[in-house]
């Protein structure tokens, strides 16, 4: 059952309480992670060897899986599934392959030309999460924008299976972005190893993908200490849903579960416009939650997850923008006037049959999203995500001319006389 806040009763601070979702109050995982990755940076392969050992229940001979295994193991999924997994992709594709525009070239003044060229990110590393649940939908997620972005070496890292293999789904999605190599290592310690290295991973220069907080807070130490950059922190799955008298409580209910069933420390919030429609939601959350194969976890969730009662749809919006889900469903007909309202959230949906559960897997747009609030300042991945932009610019005689003057006196009054003298060299040599 979900608590009960009433949102005309919460003061600033109530609700900044309520909207904080702090991780690692007493750096307990971080501590963790901490020693992971120096023991990654120091011993390499053989540790890795021993944190398979230790989390995954398996002892490796190699650290990688070939052409040849995963041709193996993507034999033995079925057609139906082969089918869904080839339509998700499709259709992530057509949706990230618009996303590679060429920028114009802007004249800033007569004779001085300035643009961008995209460049893709040379080597990336994609972290597929393997603890509770496999997602080779996460594989395709990541997959499918790097190949577009025409990134030349593509790292994968997951948790091995405890026969140390990962499982056909996975090695499916592999042939499918025609990557022939997986590097059977998960946690921190595959966040330590695609970020310094080690005598069997490659070393990349951007790190991608969700996990467990183990996996995010490695991602997020290791950008200061490896010299590589990452996506953004994407931890545990959270949904925020708005809700009206025109929402189904049986489908809000279904859509909390969806993301409360990732983990229990996922979140599941929902803001509704009645109490009665909040006690209908709890009603129903209890009858799905008896017959879900993962109760345990989802209930968890569901017990570190709230409603918040408020007057109207926009107070509805305002909650949801201080809170800043990773995902937020607009279960209301009322939606199209909302959305512009919508400054802080990961991925939104919109309407009664708009499930989270179709952006997750196959609608088109990508479910590696921002967590913990961070859909304040950053985006989900897409093929941005892959490439650089590099600046260009060209001067001629006459912008030599024009923009000379300019730089001689900013140079100078800056007191960078070098920077003066490479205008002045040119104007009057
Ligand atoms: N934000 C997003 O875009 C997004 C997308 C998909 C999934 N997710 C989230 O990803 C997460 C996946 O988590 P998961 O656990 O199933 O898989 P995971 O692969 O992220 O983590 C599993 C690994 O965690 C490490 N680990 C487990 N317990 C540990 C401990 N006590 N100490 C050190 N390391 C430990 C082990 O190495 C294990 O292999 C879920 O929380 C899910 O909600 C987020
Ligand atoms: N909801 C997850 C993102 O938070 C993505 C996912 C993968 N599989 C199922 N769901
Ligand atoms: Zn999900």
């Amino acid at each position: 059952m979900l608590k009960k806040y009433d949102y005309k009763t919460l003061g600033k601070e109530e609700i900044q309480q309520l909207v904080a979702r702090n991780m690692d109050p007493n750096n307990a995982i971080q501590d963790v992670v901490q020693e992971i990755i120096q023991q990654v940076r120091q011993q390499g392969d053989v540790v890795l060897r021993e944190y398979a050992a230790k989390f995954d229940k398996v002892e490796l001979d190699r650290l990688y899986l070939d052409e040849e295994d995963i041709d193996a193991l993507a034999s033995t999924i079925g057609r139906d599934q082969q089918r869904a997994l080839e339509i998700a992709f499709q259709n992530i594709h057509k949706f990230h392959s618009t996303q590679l525009k060429r920028e114009r070239t802007v004249e800033t003044m007569p004779g001085v030309k300035c643009w961008r060229e995209v460049r893709p990110i040379e080597k990336v590393g994609l972290y597929i999460p393997g603890g509770s649940a496999v997602l080779p939908s996460t594989l395709l997620m990541l997959g499918v924008p790097a190949r577009i972005a025409g990134c030349k070496e593509i790292v994968v890292c997951s948790p091995p299976q405890s026969n140390g293999k990962i499982n056909g789904f996975v090695a499916f999605c592999l042939k499918l972005l025609k990557i022939n190599r997986i590097y059977l290592v998960g946690g921190a310690q595959a966040v330590a190893a695609m970020g310094f290295g080690t005598e069997t991973i490659p070393k990349v220069d951007k790190i991608f993908g969700p996990g467990n907080q183990f996996v995010t807070k490695a991602k997020s130490i290791i950008q200061g200490l490896a010299n590589v950059s990452i996506d953004m922190p994407a931890g545990p799955s959270e949904v925020l849903v708005v809700a009206d008298e025109s929402a189904s409580p049986a489908f809000v209910a279904a859509d909390l579960l969806a993301q409360a069933e990732h983990g229990a420390d996922s979140q599941a919030v929902l803001v509704a416009t009645s109490n009665a429609l909040v006690d209908a939601v709890n009603t129903a959350l209890v009858a799905q939650l008896a017959v879900l194969p993962r109760k345990e976890l989802a209930s968890k969730a569901i017990e570190n997850s709230y409603a918040v009662t408020v007057e109207t749809l926009r107070e509805a919006i305002q909650f949801s923008n201080d809170y800043a889900p990773e995902h937020l469903i607009l279960e209301t007909d009322q939606w199209e006037s909302l959305t512009r309202y919508i400054s802080n959230a990961g991925s939104v949906f919109l309407g009664h049959l708009t499930p989270e559960s179709a952006g997750d897997y196959a609608s088109g747009t990508n479910h590696t999203l921002p967590t913990s609030g961070y859909a304040r300042s950053y985006s989900g991945v897409s093929v941005d995500s892959f490439v650089k932009k590099v600046t260009f610019q060209h001067i001629n005689e006459t912008g030599l001319q024009q923009i000379g003057s300019v730089v001689e006196i900013l140079a100078e009054l800056e007191g960078l006389q070098a920077h003066k003298n490479a205008i002045s060299i040119r104007k009057n040599g």
